[in-house]
Formats: structure tokens, sequence, C-alpha cells
């Protein structure tokens, strides 16, 4: 694969890069698998990172990220807007075209968008919308305009992506549970893994799900949730054991209601970029059976973005 480059942006102090030359995973996907979490970086040469961004990231392109998918064996993306691209879809909507079908998209759109936008987003391929909340990466947009977006773009059979931090679901809980689409969370709702896995607060995340069966879950990002790993490098078969029980129990429990995704090219990962190929190695830790592989690898992918 390609090197990482980050054309005329400075990038964030610190800012990790992705991991040039993964391993081949061990585990074999099965036939039809979805990368249901990934991202494009610009390139910023082409696709400017937006004026509000709280990050400026590496170049990640959609050949690149198209040449991981071949090298660990997926058959598709679900790219998901960044928020360093803020509602400036340009880059997603290019890298599905690029894709020829292979990629469905999840948007970032603001209150004023029309109705021509939204179905020229749904030709492109985009399927959702993401409201984030995680308080690094956006400024506060009022629950009100959120509630409008959802009520625009549910009649087009579209979904809401949520991405929050654990401690912030007891607030968010009323307006997440008025959405009137599928709402699927990002990262399992950002556990604190070093809390028990039964304890209050996971429990709430069960409870969400539990009760609404409009809610779906992403098990993904363990390099971002594990606080005592060990990462998915030098060979590791068995990373981010902290983060398994989480993951499985999630799994288990809603097993028609899970997705998976790598997150490449993992922004804003502060101690280490994780090799891929081992990432994809941690999916039977997660769902162990054959049957649990291909419901969170391909049938429920399949049934949210392509049916
Ligand atoms: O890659 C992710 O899903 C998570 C991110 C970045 C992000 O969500 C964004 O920039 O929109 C994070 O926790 O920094």
């Amino acid at each position: 694969m390609s090197k990482p480059t980050s054309g005329d942006f400075t990038k964030t102090a610190g800012w990790l890069d992705w991991y040039a030359g993964p391993s081949k995973p061990r585990f074999q996907l099965p036939p039809g698998s979805v990368d249901a979490h990934c991202h494009v970086f610009g390139p910023g040469g082409t696709f400017p990172y937006a004026p509000e961004r709280k990050y400026t990231p590496c170049d990640a392109s959609a050949e690149q990220l198209f040449a991981l998918r071949d090298h660990l064996g997926f058959e598709r993306n679900v790219i998901v807007q960044a928020t360093c691209h803020g509602a400036d879809n340009r880059a997603l909507v290019d890298a599905l075209h690029k894709a020829q079908g292979k990629a469905r998209g999840v948007a970032t759109v603001k209150r004023g968008v029309s109705d021509e936008e939204l179905q020229a987003l749904h030709a492109a391929g985009v399927r959702g919308v993401r409201f984030n909340f995680v308080k690094r990466l956006v400024d506060f947009t009022p629950r009100d305009e959120l509630m409008e977006i959802a009520s625009r773009i549910a009649p087009l059979g579209w979904h809401v992506v949520i991405y929050f931090e654990a401690v912030d679901l007891p607030e968010l809980w009323e307006f997440f549970t008025r959405l009137p689409t599928t709402v699927v969370v990002d990262h399992m709702g950002r556990p604190d893994v070093s809390k028990p896995v039964d304890g209050p607060e996971f429990e709430l995340f069960m409870k969400f799900m539990r009760e609404h069966d409009n809610v779906w879950s992403k098990v993904s990002c363990p390099e971002r949730l594990s606080v005592s790993g060990p990462p998915a490098l030098n060979g590791e078969d068995n990373p981010y054991r902290d983060v398994v029980p989480f993951a499985r129990k999630i799994v288990e429990t809603f097993p028609d209601r899970v997705l998976w995704g790598t997150d490449w090219p993992h922004p804003n990962l502060k101690d280490h970029m994780p090799d891929d190929g081992l990432l994809v190695d941690f999916i039977p830790h997660i769902a162990p059976t054959a049957q649990l592989q291909q419901k969170l690898l391909v049938d429920n992918p399949m049934r949210l973005y392509w049916s």
C-alpha cells in the first residue's frame, strides 16, 4: 500500500498516521463482508478540510481505502463522514462514485439542506446522517435542528448514526428515544471498559438497546476504548482483551442489530496505530461462531445499507 501524506495542511501536533503495510488477517472473513465504519480524509489538496474542524488529519484517500479493503478481504465499505470535513460531503461522495456500488455513505448535513441535495446524496449511495455529540469533535447543535434533519431524512429510508460518550447517555436518552428512524450507535457508545461489564453504566446501554428495537450498535473501535490493551501490533493475537466482554455481550444479545468496522484511518489515536490485519483477527473474539460472524459482517450491513 502507498504511504500517508498530508498535502498542503499541517497535521494536528502528535498526529499518528494510519499503518502502512498491515498484515494479512488470519481470520477468514465470510464472503461478502462489509467494513461498516471507515472514513476518507481529503486528500486535502482536492477536498479541503473544513474551517470549523477540531483536528487536521493526514490524507486518507478513496484509493487507499479500497486498497485496504481488498488487502483485508472485505467486499464493501460504509464510509462515514468525519468531523474534519464538517458538512462538506464532497470527499465522501467522490469516494462513493469511485467505489462503483461497493460503498455506501453516512453524511453530515445542516438544517438548510435542500431536498435536491438530499436526493443527490441518496443517488450517490448515502443512506444515513451522523449526529456527533463528542464534545472534543464538534460544537453544540440544538436538538430541535437535529430532530428536524431526522424528520427530513426518515422518508428516504435513511437512518441516524449517533456518536457519544457513555457518561452522556442519561442526558441524551430522551432525544435519542424520540428519533423516528433506525438509530446506529458508533463504537458501543464509548463504554469505559475499566468499569464492570455488568455495572450500571454499561447496563444503561444494554437497556437502551433492549427497550428500543430500532437501535443498532457498531461493535467497533477496541483500539480507541481499550485501557489495558495489549495493542494490535507485532502479531499480537489477543489484543484489547478488556474490550472483548463488552463487545461480545452486545453481539450475543442483539445479533441482528450489530455492525463491525475498521474505523480506518483511525483519527485521533494518541497512543499507537493498530495493524488493521490484526484488528480483523479481533472479530472472532467478539463474534465466536460462524453464524454470529455472518450476521455481523454480511447479513446486517447488507440489510441496512444495500436492501
Ligand atoms: O473515527 C471515529 O469514528 C472516531 C473519531 C473521529 C470522528 O468520529 C470524527 O472525526 O468524525 C474520534 O473518536 O475521534
